[in-house]
């Protein structure tokens, strides 16, 4: 997608493919990011998106592509199709549909980025060259090199075997040094595959060949495992890309014919059969079935939708043939949205990997550093044998590499996107998980996230000679273009009423109040009981009744035309069921939570007696902001609304978190949202966050202690080069594996 902003940039997406860990994402922005015209550069190693911000000038992209190649990796453009970003040098005609259907065929010619023998090139020779190049085909020939090795030292003479062992080394180090090399030219000097090939040389130097290839075989080990736990993580993000339908039964006059999904355009019908994906977001024209939307908001109880509903693509049809009216535009769908904010939410980094970064920049050349010294120290100065302390400094070397410390963030965060996600929780990156998991406050807006939000109105009461019909006229008239939940409820039941609105005009909202409009000739009000007193649109008799409405938990509206009052409207809001629960929860949790309204207070204790809930009411959009900045300050506050009418609160608070089912939901505005209807999905969120951060700082405590302890053997000479890099690869892929436990943490589990 592109998109351009004042300041004369423009945004461009990529897929990379074979950046398994953190040090190839490092190389990839650095490089990248050194190119001229590009200003910033973020990169999901799991999501493999990589997104520039460039000069709306440079039109060169082409430099960007080679320059990632030369990398090492192949590179794609994400947007196929799309006319306003036509890259030079890209091939999207391999890539039609939907963006994220061919991930596969990504790689190019000379792609040898570590990992990932699943992207390879057509031609056969290529083939057999990135096969090699990648870490799995470079494990099978030297597997058979060393034992090869091993048998020529054993079985016909040990200079044989040495230099077999040399050969291996040579060969195993050849596709390394290569990456380094390249990377080095594009200004990255400090890379893994660098400290590598020194090491390997190195340990040729002072003949120590077969522990070189030992490194070399267990640095292919290392690079094959990353691949796999870095595919894993992967999955679960592809997971959610795979629910898209890829094709669409269209039908023309009564003719269907199969379409890609991604071409379906708003206002075209399509039909969908029992058992198959809903393939676009839609209203049923025709039809009644049982809908399974947990592909997309993880609620997992079919609803029964019917003709004028709303569907989702990617929900499953489970009873009936239905007709659906496509409403949106494939990359505009609703689940398409989600996947892309998972993937902008993997690289939005938290502030500890922001940390983590900054650290590993020095982290690596401070380790060259060091090693250096421990190879000239020591021999130099207190006569030493040289060929011990190269063999130490070397280790060290290994030990330089960054890659477990720098990953183990990006590889949380990116298990817990998925997770939450499949329950249809979302969270937009680390920075956002970071600051949930720290809460200590939730503000729950009363509607639609305590309530259900669609108020019905349960009585009606008239004053003087005004009739049930009169008031319903005058009530739905100054209601007709309000969305409130109240004027909703108003509007409903005046048409179930069989009552016309009147026409009114001029209406306007007086915000936290109620609504005005000249209805005829005279200004009429739907208003507060204390509103329309205060205007003389209800005497004492009438605001004595609204009380007793609001004692018993239900909202009350006076209805009055200028100076005289026609009579009371009174709603009431279901409470959802587990509202209650949801509450507890969080107090469980050692969070306090609170409800901001601006309902009257009788009507919001009434709520808050069965939620047992503190609650402040009567509260203005801009006393709901002042409340929201007093809790920011005694520690971190949760919004929940719905995202809509509470835009403001949701910015204010730490973290705003939209609530509602589907298309309700303004996933945009918040930093946070919840698709099902569960009130009780904000304390898993938060557990969520919670375990998330733990798993952060185990991993970064695996990490750093880890390269603590080898360091120091590897100093004192207890430890030697091979045990290093088993150290080095063995810490990377323990942190991803202690990442993926992520993926099957139940948020919902009390604990
Ligand atoms: N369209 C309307 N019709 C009638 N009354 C209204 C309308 N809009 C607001 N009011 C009155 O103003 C009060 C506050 O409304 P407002 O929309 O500001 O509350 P809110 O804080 O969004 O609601 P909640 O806390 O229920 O989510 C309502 O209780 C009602 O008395
Ligand atoms: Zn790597």
């Amino acid at each position: 997608m592109t998109t351009t902003n004042e300041t004369g940039t423009t945004a461009c997406d990529w897929t990379v493919s074979g950046m398994d860990c953190a040090s190839c994402a490092t190389k990839v922005r650095g490089a990248v990011s050194r190119l001229p015209g590009v200003r910033d550069v973020e990169i999901g190693i799991m999501s493999e998106r990589l997104r520039l911000t460039v000069d709306e000038r440079l039109t060169d992209t082409d430099k960007i592509e080679k320059t990632v190649r030369a990398l090492g990796y192949g590179i794609q453009t994400r947007a196929p199709g799309k006319k306003d970003f036509v890259i030079p040098g890209s091939a999207p005609e391999s890539h039609q549909g939907h963006s994220h259907d061919a991930h596969p065929a990504v790689a190019e010619a000379d792609h040898s980025g570590h990992g990932s023998p699943g992207h390879v090139h057509d031609d056969p020779a290529d083939r057999g060259k990135a096969w090699y190049q990648t870490g799995k085909g470079r494990l099978v020939i030297l597997t058979g090199l060393l034992l090869a090795a091993a048998w020529a030292m054993e079985l016909i003479a040990p200079q044989i075997g040495s230099w077999a062992f040399v050969a291996a080394c040579l060969i195993g180090v050849a596709p390394v040094a290569r990456r380094a090399f390249a990377a080095a030219r594009l200004g990255q000097i400090f890379t893994i595959e660098g400290l590598m090939t020194i090491a390997a040389l190195g340990a040729l130097f002072i003949n120590a060949a077969e522990e070189a290839a030992l490194v070399v075989f267990l640095f292919a080990v290392g690079e094959v495992l990353e691949g796999v736990a870095a595919g894993k993580a992967r999955d679960g993000i592809r997971a959610l890309a795979n629910l898209v339908p890829k094709t669409a039964l269209l039908e023309v006059d009564g003719v269907t014919r199969e379409v890609a999904a991604s071409s379906l355009t708003i206002g075209q019908t399509v039909l969908v059969r029992p058992g198959d994906r809903i393939p676009a977001d839609g209203e049923i024209s025709d039809g009644t079935s049982g809908i399974d939307e947990s592909p997309v908001t993880g609620e997992s109880i079919p609803r029964t939708r019917g003709p004028g509903d709303n569907v989702f693509a990617g929900s499953i049809n489970t009873e009936a043939v239905l007709r659906v009216t496509v409403t949106k535009a494939a990359e505009d769908n609703t689940i398409s949205r989600i996947i892309r904010l998972v993937e902008e939410a993997e690289e939005a980094r938290a502030p500890t990997e922001r940390f983590i970064d900054r650290f590993s920049r020095w982290y690596m050349p401070a380790i060259v550093a060091v090693s250096a010294l421990v190879i000239v120290i020591p021999p130099l100065m207190f006569g030493q044998t040289w060929d011990t302390w190269i063999y130490r400094g070397l280790a060290l070397l290994l030990i330089g590499c960054p890659c477990a410390l720098v990953i183990s963030v990006p590889a949380s965060i990116a298990s817990s996107l998925s997770t939450g996600a499949r329950r249809g929780m979302l969270m937009k990156g680390g920075a956002v998980i970071e600051a949930a998991a720290k809460v200590s406050h939730v503000a729950f807006d009363k509607t639609g996230t305590l309530t259900h939000g669609r108020p019905q109105v349960t009585d009606l009461v008239t004053f003087g000679t005004t009739t049930e019909a009169q008031l319903l006229e005058v009530a739905a008239g100054v209601e007709s273009g309000s969305s409130h939940p109240l004027a909703v409820a108003i509007m409903d039941r005046a048409k179930t009423a069989g009552v016309t609105p009147l026409p009114a005009r001029d209406a306007r909202a007086l915000t936290g109040r109620g609504v005005e409009a000249t209805v005829g000739d005279a200004l009429a009000w739907v208003s507060s009981p204390r509103h329309a007193s205060e205007n003389n649109g209800l005497d004492g008799l009438g605001l004595r009744q609204a009380t007793i409405f609001e004692e018993e938990g239900k909202t009350a509206v006076a209805v009055y035309r200028k100076g005289i009052p026609l009579g009371l409207i009174a709603m009431r809001d279901e409470l959802r069921p587990d509202a209650a629960e949801a509450v507890r929860q969080l107090a469980d949790m050692g969070i306090s939570s609170v409800m901001l309204t601006g309902d009257n207070p009788r009507t919001a204790a009434a709520i808050a007696e069965g939620l047992d809930i503190r609650f402040k009411a009567e509260m203005m959009p801009e006393d709901k902001l002042a409340a929201i900045r007093d809790m920011n300050a005694q520690g971190g506050v949760m919004m929940i609304g719905d995202g809509i009418n509470d835009a403001p609160a949701l910015k204010q608070a730490s973290i705003g978190v939209a609530m509602g089912s589907g298309t309700d939901v303004a996933l945009e505005t918040a930093d946070a949202a919840i698709l099902r209807d569960r009130v009780t999905d904000i304390p898993a969120q938060i557990r969520l966050a919670r375990a998330t951060m733990a798993n952060i700082r185990q991993n970064v405590s695996i990490a750093l202690g880890l390269k603590a302890i080898f360091l120091v053997t590897t100093v004192f000479g207890l430890t030697g080069l091979w045990i290093a890099i088993l150290a080095d690869t063995g810490a990377t892929v323990l942190v991803t594996l202690n990442a993926l436990r992520l993926l099957r943490y139940n948020p919902e589990q009390k604990r």
